[in-house]
């Protein structure tokens, strides 16, 4: 969602050139496609992966059920220690929201994993996503003496927007 998408034919992904200096700053952030039809592929994208972003849309309620056959693919495929979050994409559309918050918290619960409604369009909550992920695996490689005991979830709790029908963000 927050790369350019491939045209159909062309490899399921994108990846999004970084502009830090040290590669110990610095994220890789690929962006696999989701349908269906390069399932068979994109574990290989995903499997040497420190971190996942898993993203459904709020509108959309075949993407928040997918989320599951998704949880299972990643415990296959890709590192036992990958850190996950589950993001529950255009929450700025909230006429058409059919996915409560409450659904995305508590699968994001079942899976013991963070979870954030985001919007693209608006921003809301995309840099704290990605910035959580950087912040978790900066304190498990052991270089954030200032964090002692981070914990990605209280951490997102903490900092998180929440959609609402009556406020602008
Ligand atoms: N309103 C709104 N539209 C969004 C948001 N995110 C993506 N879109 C729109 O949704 C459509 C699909 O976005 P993509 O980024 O192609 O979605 P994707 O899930 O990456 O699609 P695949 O690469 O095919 O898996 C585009 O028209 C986007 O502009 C959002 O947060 N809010």
């Amino acid at each position: 969602t927050w790369g350019n998408s491939s045209s159909p034919g062309t490899l399921p992904l994108t990846l999004t050139t970084p502009s830090y200096k040290s590669s110990s700053e610095m994220l890789s952030i690929w962006d696999t496609a989701g349908q269906e039809r390069f399932r068979s592929v994109t574990h290989a994208y995903y499997r040497d992966a420190q971190a996942l972003l898993l993203l459904y849309d709020i509108t959309n309620k075949a993407s928040f059920d997918n989320i599951r056959a998704w949880l299972t693919e990643i415990h296959e495929y890709a590192q036992r220690d990958v850190v996950i979050m589950l993001l529950g994409n255009k929450a700025d559309m909230s006429s058409e929201r059919v996915i409560r918050s409450e659904d995305g918290e508590t699968l994001a619960r079942e899976y013991g994993v963070p979870f954030l409604e985001t919007s693209a369009k608006t921003g809301m909550n995309v840099e704290l996503a990605f910035l959580a992920i950087a912040k978790e695996l900066k304190y498990r490689a052991g270089q954030s003496a200032d964090e002692p005991s981070f914990q990605i979830r209280d951490y997102v709790e903490s900092q998180k927007k929440r959609s609402s029908c009556c406020s602008f963000m």
